[in-house]
């Protein structure tokens, strides 16, 4: 039977060998991690992550052929393919801080790798790294091992969170990188044959690694740059009276450029864009090509610029302060469907918010009041080290109240603001909420969820991302 040991049981590593030994009967597989909370979590009914489908998946697989465990030393040294899937957060401090990957975790999978293997193995980059890893990986894992042979494996994660179940079920691709002998070649197969238990042949793309290594960050990186030149879009749009989803929509039916991914926004979150550009973009500069950089780097930029856009549309359109005003904040997620929120753009908008004396009442459906004061207080970057390493948060904020529902957030509010498209928010009965609200009383869109017509006829004042303003905003020019 063969064994796989994955070490890192965070978002990639759960789902993915979840349904690796849903998939594969035949194969053990043990996801290990040195978190004891996590993998408690992990061997309850409560577990860690929130991704639709994923109990299903767990259950059935559970203690059969998917084992969850705090023992990384026994697991890593009894399996044939250790995938490794731990956080590449970006560096805070030292050479390439704020933009380099940090890439201490993976270093020290790699030395227990190297410390306790009694046995051959192929060793799996799971994780997102920059180019060229695998070769300092083998440098560690030969210098320290005895006369054991490793082959290094790039099999780079394309799932997005909210749909990673469906996403493993039936991915575009799945990449294999590995080098170009006999035993690399060896090692492709026996990794491929175990996608092979569920997607096409055709799917499964082989390349060499740093192919492999390279086509993560640059589809990660081509993602967000759609992302933010539809929204760069979005602000010619209201400057114009264009309508975003009409432009996006006239753009995205030309095959060439395809409909998906244009949704104008507050911004792009999640733990992978920005850190995966910032380290494109520090790879470019060690290489010497400062334009390429400079390129990948506005991505960001424009971003950024989007996220205080939003901050100004508010502040300027409700008679330039928020100062001691009640604003509802509806969605703190990176997105709809999971609970992260790493990145998320609630958090610079927050602070934005905050920054100008607003008092806040959070509504998440998937985030608890621990997380977002974690969040609004934790240092850039902080947030993607494991819980277990991260400061703790020893002020709270106190202009912020986090509520466990819509209608309890706006109540008495000045404004709302939208800023994940949770489906709920589409339903609301905002005549209701209207009512409970202080006049005038304002909606900000950050989504582009709400029918922006009716809640005129109701009395709001809105605005949307993108979309032509209403009078009263177009009074109140807001300078990003
Ligand atoms: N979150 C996502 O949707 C995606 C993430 N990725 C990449 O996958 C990697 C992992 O990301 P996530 O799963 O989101 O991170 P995560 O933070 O949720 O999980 C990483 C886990 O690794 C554990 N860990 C760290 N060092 C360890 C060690 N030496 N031994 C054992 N466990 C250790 C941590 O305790 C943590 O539980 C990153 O490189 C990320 O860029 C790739 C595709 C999608
Ligand atoms: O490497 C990773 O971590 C992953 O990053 C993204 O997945 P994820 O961040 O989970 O979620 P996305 O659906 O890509 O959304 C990212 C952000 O962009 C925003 N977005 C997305 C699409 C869009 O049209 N507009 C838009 O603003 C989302 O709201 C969210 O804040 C990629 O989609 C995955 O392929 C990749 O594996």
């Amino acid at each position: 039977m063969v064994k796989i040991c994955c070490i890192g049981a965070g978002y990639v590593g759960g789902p993915t060998m979840a349904v690796i030994a849903l998939k594969c009967p035949s194969v053990e597989v043990a996801v290990v991690d040195i978190s004891v909370p996590r993998i408690n979590a992990w061997n309850s009914d409560q577990l860690p992550i929130y991704e639709p489908g994923l109990d299903d998946v767990v259950k059935e697989c559970r203690g059969r052929n998917l084992f969850f465990s705090t023992d990384v030393e026994k697991h890593v040294s009894e399996a044939d393919i250790v995938f490794v899937s731990v956080n590449t957060p970006t560096k805070t401090q030292g050479l390439g801080a704020g933009k380099a990957a940090d890439l201490t975790y993976w270093e020290s999978a790699a030395r227990v790798i190297a410390d306790v293997s009694k046995s051959n193995k192929i060793v799996v980059e799971k994780s997102t790294v920059p180019v060229k890893t695998a070769e300092a990986i083998e440098k560690i894992l030969t210098h320290n091992s005895k006369g054991i042979k490793f082959q290094i494996l790039s099999n780079p994660e394309f799932l997005a969170e909210g749909t990673a179940i469906k996403d493993l079920f039936n991915p575009d691709r799945v990449l294999i990188g590995g080098r170009e002998t006999p035993e690399g070649q060896k090692a492709i197969q026996a990794l491929k044959d175990v996608y092979a238990h569920w997607v096409p042949e055709d799917r499964i793309l082989t390349t060499n690694l740093w192919s492999a290594e390279l086509s993560k960050l640059a589809a990660n990186a081509f993602l967000a740059q759609r992302i933010s030149s539809v929204n760069a879009m979005s602000a010619l749009c209201e400057a114009t009276g264009a309508n975003i989803s009409q432009v996006a929509y006239a753009v995205g039916t030309d095959s060439r450029i395809g409909p998906k991914f244009l949704n104008g926004s507050v911004g792009f979150g999640g733990s992978c864009f920005q850190k995966d550009i910032l380290n494109l973009v520090y790879i470019c500069e060690c290489n010497g090509l400062p334009e390429v950089a400079e390129y990948w780097k506005q991505v960001i930029k424009i971003n950024d610029y989007q996220k205080s856009r939003f901050v100004n549309r508010v502040v300027a359109s409700m008679f330039n302060t928020v100062s001691s005003k009640k604003i509802a904040i509806l969605g703190f997620a990176f997105k709809k469907d999971t609970g992260d929120t790493r990145e998320t753009p609630a958090i610079d908008v927050c602070k934005g918010l905050l920054g100008d004396k607003a008092r806040l009442s959070i509504y998440d459906p998937q985030v608890t009041e621990d997380q977002i004061q974690r969040d609004l207080t934790m240092k850039k970057f902080d947030w993607d080290h494991p819980l277990h390493l991260q400061p703790m948060s020893p002020t709270t904020v106190k202009q912020v109240t986090v509520v466990w529902d819509a209608y309890e957030a706006t109540k008495d509010a000045h404004g709302i603001c939208i800023l994940t498209e949770w489906d709920e928010f589409k339903s609301l009965d905002y005549q209701r909420i209207y009512e409970g609200m202080q006049k005038p009383a304002f909606v900000f869109d950050g989504r582009n969820i709400v029918d922006a017509e009716k809640l005129r006829e109701i009395g709001f004042i809105v605005y949307a991302i993108g979309k032509p303003l209403d009078a009263w905003l177009k009074d109140m020019p807001a300078i990003a």
